[in-house]
């Protein structure tokens, strides 16, 4: 086994260099998968990099020009289709998660749903319901240590309420299903490992999975059935749905509208929460650039609450969350398979060939980023924003993906993080209460190698 470097510029020859299987081996035994993944990084220096792993062979691509050629410019051929896929759409169906004609009618609908505009109608409501939520928690948090990622997910669960059930399902209900979501997501990794076995086989995590997906239909049946009788115009997600239609017309089935549900949690909810367990690390580890987010928060925002029209009085706030999102990319891999042979900066991918693009490595790449090991959310401002895509083009930074595919929970993301950050840094500062370190651990996301205890301190 090896990995192959190929050239970076689109008309040069592809120069190779071969990374023996030892050398792997030996990276990931010094620090784990995120190191090793993080030296080949360094070694390709925006290269392609063939990931020789016997049977599967895929291609790591990190310099921009290449992700632009794969996302946009020749979207048209690269596709998700990944075999590990199967036992995922089980549990999210072939929808909004897919390719083809279904993923088309979803993302059709649900691009309208989460365009800023339509979230719009629910952001006044968001706000309050995440003060209310704040209030709570800086009360709990005040001497006693809580778990970031907990807490994280029940105040990205009252922004989903709305969006997603216009607040027809309670916070305790929707913790419920993010956790049966979750359990399920979990407990197909065996079948993803062996994608090839029959679902007739029983495999480890088989009952997990029977169990959490009794609870997702328990919960998601009722309100779809609820929802068809109710009149049509509702701007929540669920409501979008029964009033969607196929390409050929046909309405949307209740199957088809708890499948889309359900992906929109698996795609939603790990990165979000992930991201958000990312600030209040980030927030601890740098407090001099912090103090300036807590003076924004303080002069725009004062006291609190929280409100809609702060959203764009904070641009230091949004270029912090920026910063985050490029060191901690949580999506860290975006694959594709190719559908017909292509040649990428002088490197043939031959059809069925796996592409692995990484925006944790792209937003690493020292060729783009100076000191990208710093913390600087300097890197932001307009102008060095522009600069940026002048030099290297728009996909220097893409932590929410690119192209047909692109993040449909970005707006969300950015609105619910920034009520949730007004309201709660207007008013205290977080302190962490680890007793260690806290590394980046490789899962499917990029996330904290442990569980993240905070308290609130009041501001003085
Ligand atoms: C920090 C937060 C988030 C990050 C970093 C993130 C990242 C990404 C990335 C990289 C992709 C592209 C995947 C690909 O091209 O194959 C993606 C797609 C997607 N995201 Fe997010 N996401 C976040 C939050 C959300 C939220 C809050 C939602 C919805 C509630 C969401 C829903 C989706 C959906 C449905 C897709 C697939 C879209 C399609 O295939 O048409 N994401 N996300």
């Amino acid at each position: 086994m090896s990995t192959t470097l190929g050239a970076h510029s689109a008309a040069s020859t592809a120069s190779l260099e071969r990374v023996p299987l030892r050398r792997l081996i030996s990276l990931y035994r010094q620090g784990g998968a995120l190191h090793a993944l993080e030296s080949i990084g360094r070694m390709a220096e925006g290269a392609i990099a063939r990931i020789d792993l016997g049977l599967f062979r895929p291609y790591l691509i990190t310099d921009p020009a290449h992700v632009q050629h794969v996302l946009r410019d020749r979207a048209d051929n690269y596709q998700r289709g990944v075999v590990m896929w199967k036992p995922v759409s089980r549990l999210v169906g072939n929808g909004i998660s897919s390719e083809g004609p279904l993923w088309r009618s979803s993302r059709q609908v649900l691009a309208r749903v989460f365009s800023a505009q339509y979230i719009s109608h629910f952001t006044e409501r968001m706000a309050e319901a995440i003060n209310a939520a704040a209030d709570d928690l800086l009360a709990r948090a005040a001497d006693q240590p809580v778990d970031v990622r907990r807490e994280m997910n029940r105040l990205m669960h009252r922004a989903i309420s709305l969006v997603f059930f216009d607040d027809r399902l309670s916070v305790a209900e929707i913790d419920r299903l993010g956790a049966a979501v979750s359990a399920a997501s979990s407990s197909f990794m065996w079948r993803m490992a062996m994608p090839f076995v029959p679902n007739a086989v029983p495999m480890p995590g088989d009952r997990t999975f029977r169990r959490a997906t009794r609870t997702v239909d328990e919960i998601l049946r009722p309100l779809v059935a609820e929802g068809r009788k109710r009149p049509p115009g509702g701007h929540d997600v669920v409501s979008k749905l029964i009033e969607a239609r196929e390409e050929d017309g046909t309405p949307f089935s209740d199957q088809r509208i708890r499948d889309d549900v359900v992906a929109l949690f698996v795609s939603g909810t790990e990165s979000t929460a992930d991201g958000l367990t990312w600030l209040w690390v980030a927030l601890h580890r740098y407090p001099e650039i912090a103090e300036r987010v807590y003076a924004e928060i303080r002069s725009e925002v004062g006291d609190g609450p929280a409100r809609p029209e702060h959203i764009r009085r904070l641009p230091y706030t949004q270029m912090f969350l920026q910063e985050v999102l490029r060191m901690h990319a949580v999506g860290w891999a975006v694959p594709r398979v190719a559908v017909d042979d292509d040649v990428i900066a002088g490197v043939p991918i031959k059809k069925g060939a796996t592409v692995v693009l990484s925006p944790y490595l792209t937003h690493r790449d020292r060729r783009i980023w100076e000191r990208p090991e710093e913390f600087d959310p300097e890197r932001f401002t307009p102008e060095r924003i522009k600069a940026r895509i002048q030099r290297h083009g728009r996909f220097a930074y893409f932590p929410f993906g690119g192209g047909d595919h692109v993040c449909l929970g970005e707006q969300l993301f950015k609105i619910e993080t920034t009520l949730i950050m007004a309201s709660l840094l207007s008013r205290a500062r977080p302190v962490l209460r680890n007793d260690g370190p806290i590394e980046s651990q490789l899962t499917l996301t990029v996330r904290p190698s442990r569980p993240v205890q905070m308290t609130l301190q009041a501001h003085r």
